[in-house]
Formats: structure tokens, C-alpha cells, sequence
């Protein structure tokens, strides 16, 4: 599949944006990784070129020299920045995966807006605030919407492409192009809390974390239960570790400002107390379970 997007600069170098980054470059896109750190960016460089040589010990079994190409050839096309409206000049899509918090990403896409080429498309990755209210701040209302990956980004087959209220049809068009064009099945959802996938997920991951504040079972029990007995391939908890327990948080947080009288979102205390703690999960070594530092 063809794609009118040949430039991809992709805001927001953790967990979602070395994916996106990933994918892309795979995919034969000129990408631009930015992010506020050069550590961050440097682990992220490193996560990326492992990751890419599993993609290439499956792709390329039996050719290891032409694996090996696969891999230099991606890497070279991923530039890394820590200057966000300089990286996204030469962008025709920009592709924000910073931390999930309005102001902060108002701030961003009004930074971009006043200097992104015409022509360029922003999408945002977030996992539950609205696509409208975070493009309120851009003039390019037409050029924006949603693109929703799911982690981890090289094996999540899925990508929820988002239309606010005022995307174009040629915006939605392209991104549902460019979403096929970087190997994922896309489907169409309204700008609607969580879109489908984490309507569904967060709610089911929070009962998770409930039933194990109040006792009812041990966490791996709670785990094993939902892997052999409805089939998922990881439990809620562990899930819960693996998205970051700092982003369930900031979700559940606002929706409950959102919608205080649903009482699936309520705060947990057991959530917010391990986040207060830093346990954020996966990437810090604690949340539900303990893991070895990366
Ligand atoms: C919060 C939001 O807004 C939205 C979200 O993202 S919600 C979270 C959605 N994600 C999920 O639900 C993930 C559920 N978990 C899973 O699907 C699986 O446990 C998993 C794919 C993460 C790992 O699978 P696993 O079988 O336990 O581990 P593992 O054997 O290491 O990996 C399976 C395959 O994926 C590959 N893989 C795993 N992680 C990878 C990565 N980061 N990059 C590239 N390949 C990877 C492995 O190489 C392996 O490939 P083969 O089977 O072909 O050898
Ligand atoms: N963790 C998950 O499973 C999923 C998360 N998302 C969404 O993707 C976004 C990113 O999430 P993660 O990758 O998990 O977070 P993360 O914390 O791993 O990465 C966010 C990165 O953004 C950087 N950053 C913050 N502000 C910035 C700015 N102004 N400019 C440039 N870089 C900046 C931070 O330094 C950090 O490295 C969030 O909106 C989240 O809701 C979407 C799907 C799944």
C-alpha cells in the first residue's frame, strides 16, 4: 500500500514513540524521533535496533546478510531531535506520543502549528483525552486526528484511526493509507472516551486492580485466571505493569473529572498509592509484579 506520507516525525521518544518510530522506518519512512532527553532518545535508538533484529531473525530466517541490510537500512532512516518544532518543518505527518496531559500537549501542537509546512497532517497517539479538545489549539483542524497504537507497537496488529469533528475526508483518508502502509488493520472510531479498545480495556483492567485491593485473590492468581480461563495472553495486572501504571492513572484521573457519577472510574487508592511510590510499573522495575531494570 502507497502512501502520500513520506516524512514522519514522531514526538515523544518512550514506550509508544520508539514503536511508532520503528514501524515507520520498517515501512521505508524518513522518520524524525524527538524527545525532550538525549538519554531518552539514546535508549530508545538501542530498543529500536533489538527490536528490529527480532523482526529480522523471523523475516529473514534463512538470509542473516540480508537481515543484517534490513536492519542498517531502518536504523539509518530514524534522525533523532530534542527540538520539536525544528524536527516537524520537514514532517508531512506528525505523530505525537508525549505523556498524556492536555496542557502539556496544547502546548506542544500550538508550538507546531505555527511552523509545520501547510500541508502537514497532526495526529495525536493519546490513549483517552479528546482529539477535539487537544486540536482546539491548532488552525489546522482539518489536518488532525487521531492514531491510536497499541503496545507493543511491532506486534500490536492494531491502529484505531480517530476523526474529530472537523478532519477532513482527505485527512482521514491519508491516515488510514498511512496506517496500512506501516503494516497495521485499521479501523475508524469517533473521537469517544477511550475509542473502543480502551473503553473496554481500562474498565476491565481497574475491576482488576479492585478485586485485588480488596482480597478476593492474589494478583498472580488474578493473572493466571484471566490467561487459561478467558484466553488473553496476559493478565490485567500484568497488563497494568506492562502500559504503565502512571498512564492507567492519568486515564482513569480524567475520566472520572470528566465523568464523576460513573463509577467505573473512580480513583483506586491501591493505583494511586503505587504510583505515588514511583511504582510505575514495567519500566520502573515495581508496579504489581517486580522485573529487572532495563
Ligand atoms: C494503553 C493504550 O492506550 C492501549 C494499549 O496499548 S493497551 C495494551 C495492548 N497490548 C496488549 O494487550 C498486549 C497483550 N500481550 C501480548 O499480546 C503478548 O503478551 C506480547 C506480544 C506482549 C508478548 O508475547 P509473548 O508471547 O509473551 O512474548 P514473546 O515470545 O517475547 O513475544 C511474542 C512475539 O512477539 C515478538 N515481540 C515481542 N515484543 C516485541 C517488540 N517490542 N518488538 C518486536 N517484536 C516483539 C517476539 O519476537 C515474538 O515473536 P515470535 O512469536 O514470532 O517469535
Ligand atoms: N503506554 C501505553 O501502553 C500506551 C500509551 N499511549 C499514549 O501514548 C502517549 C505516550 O505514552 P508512553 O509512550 O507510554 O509514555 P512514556 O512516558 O514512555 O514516553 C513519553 C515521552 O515523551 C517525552 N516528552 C514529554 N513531553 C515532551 C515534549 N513536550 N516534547 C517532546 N517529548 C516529550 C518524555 O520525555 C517521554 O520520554 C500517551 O499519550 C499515552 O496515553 C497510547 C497507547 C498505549
Amino acid at each position: 500500500m502507497q502512501s502520500a506520507i513520506k516524512n514522519v516525525t514522531v514526538i515523544g521518544g518512550g514506550l509508544m514513540g520508539s514503536g511508532i518510530a520503528q514501524v515507520s522506518a520498517q515501512a521505508g519512512q524518513n522518520v524524525i524521533l524527538v524527545d525532550l532527553s538525549s538519554d531518552v532518545l539514546a535508549k530508545s535508538q538501542k530498543s529500536i535496533g533489538a527490536n528490529l533484529g527480532r523482526v529480522a531473525k523471523k523475516v529473514y530466517k534463512d538470509k542473516p546478510q540480508e537481515g543484517e541490510k534490513f536492519v542498517a537500512e531502518s536504523m539509518a532512516r530514524i534522525k533523532t531531535s530534542t527540538d520539536p518544532a525544528e524536527a516537524a518543518k520537514s514532517a508531512d505527518l506528525v505523530v505525537e506520543a508525549i505523556v498524556e496531559n492536555m496542557n502539556v500537549k496544547h502546548k506542544l501542537f500550538s508550538q507546531l502549528d505555527a511552523v509545520a509546512p501547510n500541508h502537514t497532517i497532526f495526529a495525536s497517539n493519546t490513549s483517552s483525552l479528546s482529539i477535539n479538545e487537544i486540536c482546539s489549539v491548532v488552525k489546522r483542524k482539518d489536518r488532525f486526528g487521531g492514531l491510536h497504537f497499541f503496545n507493543p507497537v511491532p506486534v500490536m496488529r492494531l491502529l484505531e484511526v480517530v476523526r474529530g469533528a472537523e478532519t477532513s475526508d482527505a485527512t482521514y483518508k491519508t491516515m488510514m493509507e498511512w496506517g496500512k502502509a506501516v503494516g497495521k488493520t485499521c479501523i475508524t472510531c469517533k473521537d469517544t472516551p477511550g475509542f473502543v479498545v480502551n473503553r473496554l480495556l481500562v474498565p476491565y483492567i481497574c475491576e482488576a486492580i479492585r478485586l485485588y485491593e480488596r482480597g478476593d485473590a492474589s494478583a498472580r492468581d488474578i493473572d493466571t485466571a484471566m490467561k487459561l480461563g478467558a484466553g488473553y495472553p496476559m493478565g490485567p495486572l500484568e497488563l497494568a505493569d506492562y502500559v504503565g501504571l502512571d498512564t492507567n492513572k492519568f486515564i482513569l484521573d480524567g475520566w472520572h473529572k470528566k465523568y464523576p457519577d460513573q463509577p467505573l472510574f473512580n480513583p483506586i487508592p491501591l493505583l494511586d498509592k503505587l504510583v505515588a511510590e514511583g511504582k510505575l510499573g514495567v519500566k520502573a522495575g515495581e508496579g504489581f509484579y517486580k522485573y529487572d531494570k532495563k
